[in-house]
């Protein structure tokens, strides 16, 4: 892989995709995946830290649907994340990339709570940092606690891997003739009200003029494409 065109970003995976073929949870052949494809990123001397979703379990909205109270659910969908960061820490540190998982509930005999400093000389240390358990508040979305982690830890952009190749004039889940842009503003995206993150993560992105990346990590081999700038992805940045 060539030189990076950044020194440190954050890469915040969708819990959906640790689900690999199947329907719900995890499936450890993904993980590996995506972590040998992490893995290749590091060497490049890129500082990787990550945020893991937890749609693959538990989201608090569906769970808010069936009858739960919202706040006991969200918190349900944070714990979902940490079983996702525990998995990508195995996977990582299978194939000899140094972790530490965080979490913002501190949980201690599970992994270390969230400290921002602390998390900051572990990735000047050259380990790869997994955020888990969101924000640690609910109604929030772990694309907000990106958001959030990626101004906390300076990062020069925000990568959001998903199973959509970018950011689409409609969800394309739903609408077999929508769009993709290549770029957009966060003030278009925020103004029409496109879906693929929620609004307090990119008016956050915005203010702190981190771009965000949005690609299809499903895709073996994309996480360097997009790297390198190759690759199908939007970029959402302030526009010119
Ligand atoms: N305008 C749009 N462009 C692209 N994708 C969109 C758009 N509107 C809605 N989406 C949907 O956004 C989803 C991307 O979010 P994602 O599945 O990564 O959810 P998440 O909440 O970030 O993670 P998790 O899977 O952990 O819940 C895609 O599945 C896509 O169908
Ligand atoms: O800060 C946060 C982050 C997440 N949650 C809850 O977790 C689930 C899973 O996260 P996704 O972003 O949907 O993958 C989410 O649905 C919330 O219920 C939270 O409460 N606070």
């Amino acid at each position: 892989m060539t030189a990076p065109r950044f020194q440190r970003i954050l890469l915040k995976l969708s819990g959906e995709v640790l689900m690999g073929q199947g329907q719900f949870g995890i499936d450890p052949a993904t993980c590996d995946r995506v972590a040998a494809e992490v893995k290749e990123a590091t060497e490049t001397g890129l500082e990787v830290c990550m945020v893991v979703g937890g749609g693959n379990i538990f989201r608090g909205l569906a769970g808010a649907a069936q009858g739960f109270d919202r706040a006991s659910a969200d918190y349900m969908g944070m714990l979902a994340t940490v079983m996702n960061a525990l998995a990508m820490q195995n996977a990582l540190e299978k194939v000899g990339v140094q972790t530490r998982v965080q979490s913002a509930i501190p949980m201690a005999s599970v992994c270390e709570p969230y400290v921002r400093r602390r998390a900051e000389r572990h990735m000047e240390k050259g380990r790869v940092v997994i955020f888990a358990a969101g924000t640690g508040l609910p109604f929030f979305t772990t694309d907000t606690t990106a958001a959030l982690r990626a101004a906390e830890m300076n990062c020069d952009a925000l990568f959001k891997g998903t199973s959509v190749d970018g950011v689409y004039d409609a969800d394309p889940k739903k609408v077999a003739s929508a769009t993709r842009y290549d770029t957009l503003s966060y003030d278009r995206v925020l103004a029409d009200n496109l879906k693929v993150m929620d609004a307090s993560a990119v008016a956050l992105c915005r203010d702190n003029h981190i771009p965000i990346v949005v690609f299809n990590i499903r895709e073996g081999g994309n996480l360097a494409a997009v790297l390198r700038g190759e690759g199908t992805s939007t970029i959402v940045q302030t526009q010119a």
